[in-house]
């Protein structure tokens, strides 16, 4: 089976939804009329970028425009869409949380941050979440994480142990690190042999200049596509038999001692 994966790498402007969702509508409507891709892609905090002070005014109720605009935008353009993350605003404070819908525009998983970044003040204005990133897509078995969390390969372990073909990365990663954005995707791609699709954000913020290079991985460390800095997209078609095959060729996942390991 093969499925084609879009990311949009937007620039997302600093504390003001409205302008964002109006690149967002409009930056889908232009890759699915001119790539038809099953799946797209947003980058992390889409909605208001890292505006963290405002969060209180900004974030998003439970979701709800959010859920339902991409929604309304799945079903239309009849693609799945992992929907980068958003701050979601609860009873119990506000949660990075990253919404996954298929093409019918149903809402199949929701997955907050586990890792907080404290450098970025994440602790200060964010609660982390407590469940897993698994979730079936397009029948597949697919995982989705945010940013920071790619740091930590037994949090990434956990979900491809449990079936991940292909690991869903969201992020706002900054410039002065992109070399350890490309290596540990491409490390996470390779030591769990399954495909990576991570959508960085471009452009910048007061505190920060964003590292773009949203790459999509195979599961032998080959990049099959890979951004610059700027605003743009990228595309690439997922040969599922691929994972299949080098999981036969080199079996790790048969071959783990987990006894060992604590
Ligand atoms: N938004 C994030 O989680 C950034 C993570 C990051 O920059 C890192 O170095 O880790």
């Amino acid at each position: 089976m093969n499925l084609k994966v879009a990311c949009l790498q937007i620039d997302i402007v600093f504390g003001n939804p409205e302008a964002n969702i109006e690149t967002v509508k409009k930056e889908i409507e232009k890759i699915a009329a001119a790539e038809k891709p099953d799946v797209i892609v947003l980058p992390e905090l889409w909605t208001t970028g890292y505006d963290l002070t405002r969060l209180d005014e900004i974030a998003d109720l439970d979701g709800t425009k959010t859920i339902a605009l991409v929604s309304s935008l799945a079903k239309t353009h009849e693609v799945s869409i992992v929907a980068g993350s958003v701050a979601k605003k609860t009873e119990s404070g506000v949660t990075n949380t990253m919404y996954i819908f298929n093409r019918q525009g149903e809402l199949i998983h929701e997955y907050s941050k586990l890792h907080l970044f404290k450098l970025m003040d994440e602790h200060l204005y964010l609660n982390g979440g407590t469940e897993k990133g698994l979730f079936q897509l397009d029948g597949l078995q697919s995982a989705g994480v945010i940013c920071y969390d790619i740091r930590f390969p037994e949090w990434i372990r956990v979900h491809t142990t449990q079936g991940a073909e292909i690991l869903y990365v969201v992020a706002e990663w900054p410039l002065p690190r992109l070399h350890h954005w490309k290596s540990m995707l491409i490390s996470r791609a390779i030591e769990n042999q399954c495909f990576v699709v991570a959508c960085n954000r471009s452009g910048s913020d007061p505190k920060n200049e964003f590292a773009g290079h949203s790459m999509i991985i195979d599961p032998w460390g080959e990049i099959l596509a890979e951004a610059g800095t700027e605003q743009t997209s990228i595309t690439a078609v997922l040969q599922m038999e691929k994972a299949h095959e080098i999981r036969k060729q080199i079996p790790i996942f048969k071959d783990r001692l987990p006894h060992f390991y604590s």
